[in-house]
């Protein structure tokens, strides 16, 4: 991914504190946090049907529209890239998961 992630954070970062004429993401900030949770679920909800009707291409640009509004969320929450980074990258360093998530699934 090089820096694409991190490039599209700070382009939405700089977006939350501009007026620029025609961004959609300054209209999302304009709306607020309800209407961003909002394109949230509505581009997940649109990777899983993608996903099941087996259709790649459209798979790939809802992911790419999910991780958009996912920056936009994490800009509006203040969580910064380098924490969610710190996150994984600490899982990383822990195999073996599967025992717990089993015996999770088993009680619920
Ligand atoms: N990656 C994206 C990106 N992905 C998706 N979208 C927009 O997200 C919107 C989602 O489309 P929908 O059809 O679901 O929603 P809509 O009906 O247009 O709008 P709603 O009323 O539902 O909110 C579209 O307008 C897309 O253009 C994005 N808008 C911006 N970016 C990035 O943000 C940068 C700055 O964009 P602006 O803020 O528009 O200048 C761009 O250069 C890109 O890097």
């Amino acid at each position: 991914m090089n820096d694409t992630l991190k490039n599209l954070y700070e382009t939405v970062l700089s977006r939350r504190d501009s007026h620029t004429e025609g961004s959609y993401t300054c209209y999302l900030f304009e709306q607020g946090l309800d209407k961003i949770l909002k394109k949230c679920g509505e581009e997940c909800s649109e990777v899983i049907i993608a996903a099941k009707n087996g259709e790649n291409h459209e798979t790939v640009m809802e992911i790419s529209d999910l991780l958009y509004h996912l920056m936009v969320l994490m800009v509006q929450s203040g969580i910064t890239l380098e924490e969610v980074e710190a996150e994984l990258d600490k899982r990383s360093n822990k195999t073996g998961n599967l025992k717990k998530f089993h015996s999770v699934d088993k009680n619920s």
